[in-house]
């Protein structure tokens, strides 16, 4: 499968910062979602949920069509709570009909990634809505109860090595787990929708115990209330995944940066840009308030 860049025609930096605006202002109005979690974390998550098809054995799935937009994609069971997420975009991309939808999706995570208070993340339009016959089959998505063994091999179909694929998972400081969406319960803690390195200091740092949860999943609790999923903890159970781990635990802008590059690395796996398309940067809110 071949997915060539065509960017939205005569669109500007300008045009897509009034679309970042537009997000961030609505996740602002919207703040008190889940809890007072807000919009933030769960855009996040499509975002990852719509690039997490990719297979780079045939360059199929991935972002590029915005197949998530299909109920035989979004229904997929792993991705029960995203419907939040795709309910809260659609009055967006009825303001802005000419992005699409592939567009939308990543440029969503980008920008509450940015409003949650992570790294300036650059981003590149030109993803085009491909038909309902282009939706992978259920089964591309990763399961909650691997081991280090699971998470490696599962990542090595995008072609992420350790590095890459422990970074990434540090976005597992953002938002929770939702017993009604994926039979995993908690954290509990408050400040689940500030982007930082915690997600690793709160591997190494805390007494976990393994315990049944009221789904009768099997999952890693800490006082304080804070919760690990299998796949998260398998990062300190495997020596090196574990080497990853400290570094981000120690250095937290050398983590921001690798996040930043994996995740655009993600949400651009298995698409030609042309390279003489300058990526874009959006100013955050903040930054644009006079
Ligand atoms: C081994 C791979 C992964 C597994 C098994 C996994 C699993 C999960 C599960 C079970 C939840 C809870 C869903 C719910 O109950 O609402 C969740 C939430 C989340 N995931 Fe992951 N995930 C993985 C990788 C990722 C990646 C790569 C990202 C982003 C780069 C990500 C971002 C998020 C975010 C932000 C949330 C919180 C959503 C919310 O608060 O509604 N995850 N994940
Ligand atoms: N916030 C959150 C979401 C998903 C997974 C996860 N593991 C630890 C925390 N966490």
């Amino acid at each position: 499968t071949l997915h060539i860049a065509r960017p939205e025609k005569g669109k500007t930096l300008a045009d897509f910062q009034n679309i970042y605006n537009s997000i961030a202002e609505k996740m602002k109005s919207e703040s008190a979602y889940d809890d007072g979690t807000g919009y933030g974390p769960v855009l996040v998550r499509l975002s990852w949920h719509s690039s997490a098809t990719y297979d780079k054995n045939d360059n199929s799935g991935g972002s590029y069509g915005g197949t998530f937009r299909f109920k035989k994609e979004a229904s997929d069971v792993l991705s029960k709570g995203l419907e939040n997420a795709t309910k809260f975009l659609d009055p967006i991309h009825s303001e802005y009909p000419w992005l699409s939808h592939g567009d939308l999706y990543t440029l969503g995570g980008v920008t509450a990634l940015q409003e949650l208070g992570g790294p300036k993340t650059p981003w590149r339009p030109g993803r085009v809505d491909t038909g309902p016959e282009t939706v992978p089959a259920h089964g591309r998505l990763p399961i909650p109860e691997g081991n280090a063994s699971y998470v490696r091999n599962y990542y090595d179909r995008f072609g992420f090595n350790d590095q890459e694929v422990v970074a990434l998972l540090g976005a597992h400081i953002l938002g929770k787990t939702h017993l009604k969406n994926s039979g995993y319960d908690g954290p509990w803690d408050d400040d689940t929708n500030i982007f930082s390195n915690e997600f690793f200091g709160n591997l190494l740092e805390r007494k976990w115990t393994l315990e049944k949860n009221a789904a009768s999943n099997m999952q890693y609790n800490a006082k304080g209330g804070i919760m690990m999923l299998p796949t998260d903890y398998a990062l300190v159970q495997d020596p090196k995944y574990l080497k990853y781990v400290k570094k981000y635990a120690d250095d937290q802008d050398a983590f921001f940066s690798d996040f930043r590059d994996i995740y655009v690395k993600l949400l651009e796996r298995g698409i030609s840009f042309d390279d003489s398309i300058e990526p874009l940067v959006f100013k955050t809110l903040k930054e644009q308030l006079k």
